[in-house]
């Protein structure tokens, strides 16, 4: 592997009783398209936090194009997309106003937030205010707002929670465009069929740790079942719950 965009070694993460990571290691190639996978409370979002260098690891190290994400480093900021949840926007603000600021805030022109508006297909809901968006328009305008300075890896937790089959569809084309331009993406997912049809290779995370790793398909024939939940379930014992 050329330098990879992501390494992680041996990260553990403790609240209080909760051994929320227990040693998780892996890496991610530039370019890939990575999930996390795993049930509610499996560790995905702390392992993301970690290596977004918004969380500090009781043990263990990431690091992001060779640079270690912790103590936080500003360097990365501008090299990492984090698509936040629609509940983290700048209250009381239309969708340009949103972006705009996002905008202001890496140094980027706004021609370049109107673009990504456009790109993720909000022009015309540039002058609703976000509290009137649908949830598809809501999560499509907090991945341009992640996406507006231009991020070699872009970080997306659970973008498709609560959409629609249609609005689903239509975000993961949006998501294939990220990574055909040439970004890293890493996913985190409950939807087993989504990170199947999406991801170059998943981790599947249960109880804070990495069960496996591979190509979906690879995982799948190599359990000799027909889908991503079988895999789970093999490996687990239980069915996987969304
Ligand atoms: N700030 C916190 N304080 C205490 N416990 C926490 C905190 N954040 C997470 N946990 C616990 O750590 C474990 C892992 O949580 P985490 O959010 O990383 O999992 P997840 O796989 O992202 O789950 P979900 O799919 O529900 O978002 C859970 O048991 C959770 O309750």
């Amino acid at each position: 592997m050329d330098q990879p965009a992501i390494s992680v070694s041996g990260l553990r993460k403790t609240y209080g009783d909760v051994q929320a990571v227990d040693g998780v290691t892996f890496e991610v190639a530039p370019g890939e398209f990575y999930g996390i996978l795993g049930p509610n409370g499996a560790g995905k979002t702390t392992t993301l936090e970690i290596v977004e260098g918004l969380r500090r690891p009781d043990e263990g190290t990431a690091e992001l194009f060779g640079i270690p994400s912790w103590p936080r480093n500003y360097e990365l900021l501008r090299r990492i997309g984090v698509q936040l949840q629609a509940t983290a926007f700048f209250e009381k603000l239309t969708a340009r106003e949103q972006i705009h600021t996002f905008a202001d805030l890496y140094e980027v022109p706004r021609e370049r937030a109107d673009a990504m508006l456009e790109s993720v297909g909000l022009t015309e809901k540039a002058d609703v205010s976000d509290t009137e968006l649908s949830g598809g328009q809501a999560q499509r305008l907090s991945i341009a707002c992640a996406l507006v300075h231009d991020p070699e890896l872009v970080f997306l937790d659970e973008p498709t929670t609560g959409l629609d089959p249609q609005a689903r569809r239509n975000m993961w084309d949006l998501l294939r465009e990220i990574n055909a331009a040439g970004r890293t993406v890493v996913l985190t997912t409950h939807y087993l069929d989504e990170a199947e049809v999406l991801c170059d290779r998943v981790s599947i995370m249960d109880a804070g740790r990495i069960l496996r790793t591979g190509p979906p398909a690879e995982l799948i024939s190599e359990l000799g079942v027909k889908t991503l939940e079988d895999v789970f379930l093999q490996l687990t014992g239980r069915e996987f719950r969304q």
